[in-house]
């Protein structure tokens, strides 16, 4: 698992450190690091160009710039912050690095030449202190640059919003250079498309106690999947029911069932409308039609409307077992169940839900948050990278994965998404974990129906077995 942690958790497991060394040792680790990174990016006529800004990441920066010159490459820093960190600016200039200011207003001729000439780029403006956003005279910096210049941001693309939720103007990276622990913008996607490759530099902060972010990886899924054992069998392995579909919208329900059933779980109880049923029953002979015991619900997908059956679904709500509610069953909630909930909704439904519910925010991670303590539900907020949010009183990190290929962007895709969520909640995990573990699921599953290529949602949906498989 990839975890990032809070900017005041980074801040005061980075001072505990810091108490225990000679000061300023931390820095310099940070900037020998950087400048070893930087070497190996660097042609033998390496033409750096360092940004350095008036904080200690300018600091980190120019250090590094004393490392590099000493190495004999032709160094510049353009001191681009209203201050400078003047002890790193001098072992910068007495290893050779020339000084160009440009603190404000139109670009210095001599700066503007050394960009245009530079084949490295450290930028070093602003770290984990900033607020988000550039600088008035540095929004077109990046217009500056030779085009095949490699960009290294130091910590985190200035400009980026530390704790990766506001989006902001920045300069994008090739690659970003963090220093032992990772934070929330490199993770979220208001920053992580701006990193580039990111490279973790290990200068001996640990990590704190709880992350403010986390994504799953292969391993996690390997360590977590409800694999059944000897003494299982299918009730005790899980029972999903599943009320999807429509009249209009029948496909749906095929969908999200054929994930489900895949995916693997000890059953699957169907109830739709007769023309879903019958197709259902049709594509898929291993499902129950009708009601029973089940371990978990999934309502929603192809909904035109409530699903054709309110008084049920009034008593799901009302009931413990969890439920992931996806698409049109996004509308049900007013307020918190006492069950696990996961609502699975992509942007435009989030919006909408956000706005019926009065709240002040509509998108994003702030969006998510507003939702979800509304409902004291999960939300996992559909898209290139899908969130995870909790409601704020579980305490919870932000789960945050990036798995599938665009292609992915389908119709049909959320429906199979539910139906593999569905089925991992009624195998006994938790709506957290399974709708990681779901997403994951999910691109992998793409990867394998068309590696490379556009997918299908049906495809997806059947490769999941085989996905699973190559977990396990
Ligand atoms: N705290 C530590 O122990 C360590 C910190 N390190 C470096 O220090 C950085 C944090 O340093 P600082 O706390 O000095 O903060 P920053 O260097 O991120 O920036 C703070 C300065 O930038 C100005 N500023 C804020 N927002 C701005 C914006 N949008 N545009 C332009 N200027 C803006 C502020 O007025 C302030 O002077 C880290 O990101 C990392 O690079 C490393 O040296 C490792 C050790
Ligand atoms: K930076």
């Amino acid at each position: 698992m990839i975890r990032a942690f809070s900017i005041d958790d980074v801040r005061a497991a980075e001072e505990a450190v810091k108490r225990e060394l000679e000061p300023g040792e931390l820095m310099q680790r940070a900037a020998l690091g950087l400048a070893e990174v930087a070497r190996a990016r660097s042609d033998e006529d390496g033409r750096v160009v360092v940004l350095a800004g008036s904080g200690d990441n300018g600091g980190d920066a120019l250090y590094a710039a004393a490392h590099l010159a000493r190495l004999d490459l032709n160094v510049v820093a353009l001191l681009v912050g209203s201050r400078t960190h003047e002890e790193a600016l001098a072992a910068a200039t007495a290893e050779g690095v020339v000084p160009i200011e440009w603190r404000s207003g139109k670009v210095p001729a001599a700066a503007a030449e050394a960009l245009a000439e530079a084949n490295l780029v450290i930028d070093g403006i602003v770290g984990i202190g900033a607020s988000p956003g550039l600088p008035k005279h540095l929004e077109n910096l990046p217009d500056l640059f030779a085009n095949d210049a490699y960009v290294i941001a130091v910590d985190l693309p200035s400009g980026v919003d530390p704790s990766g939720v506001v989006a902001a103007d920045c300069l994008y990276a090739d690659e970003t250079v963090t220093f032992s622990l990772l934070k929330p913008c490199h993770l979220l996607p208001a920053g992580e498309a701006a990193c580039g490759q990111l490279t973790v530099v290990d200068i001996g902060v640990p990590e704190p106690d709880s992350p403010a972010v986390v994504r799953y990886e292969a391993s996690d899924a390997t360590r977590l999947w409800p694999t059944p054992g000897a003494f299982d069998d299918k009730y005790s392995r899980g029972v999903l029911g599943v009320m999807t579909g429509s009249e209009s919208y029948p496909g749906a329900a095929v969908l999200g069932v054929t994930a489900a059933v895949t995916t693997g779980v000890g059953m699957v109880r169907y109830i739709g409308p007769r023309r879903a049923t019958d197709l259902v029953l049709g594509s898929v002979p291993e499902i129950v039609s009708g009601p029973g015991r089940v371990q978990a619900w999934l309502l929603g997908s192809g909904w035109d409307g409530h699903g054709g059956a309110p008084e049920l679904v009034d008593e799901l709500l009302d009931d413990i077992l969890p439920i992931v509610l996806d698409a049109g069953a996004l509308d049900l909630l007013d307020e918190p169940r006492s069950a696990p909930t996961l609502l699975t909704p992509h942007a435009g439904e989030l919006k909408r839900l956000a706005q019926r519910l009065g709240l002040e925010h509509t998108q994003g991670v702030p969006g998510a948050r507003v939702v979800a303590d509304a409902l004291g539900a999960h939300v996992l907020l559909k898209g290139a990278t899908t969130l995870i949010v909790p409601p704020s009183s579980t305490r919870g990190p932000l789960v945050s994965q990036t798995d599938g290929p665009a292609w992915l962007a389908t119709a049909g895709s959320g429906d199979v998404l539910a139906g593999m969520i569905g089925a991992l909640v009624a195998s006994g995990l938790g709506v957290t974990e399974a709708g990681a573990l779901g997403v994951l699921l999910h691109g992998r599953a793409a990867h394998l129906a068309n590696p490379g290529g556009p997918v299908r949602a049906l495809d997806v949906a059947r490769c999941a077995g085989r996905a699973v498989a190559e977990f396990l």
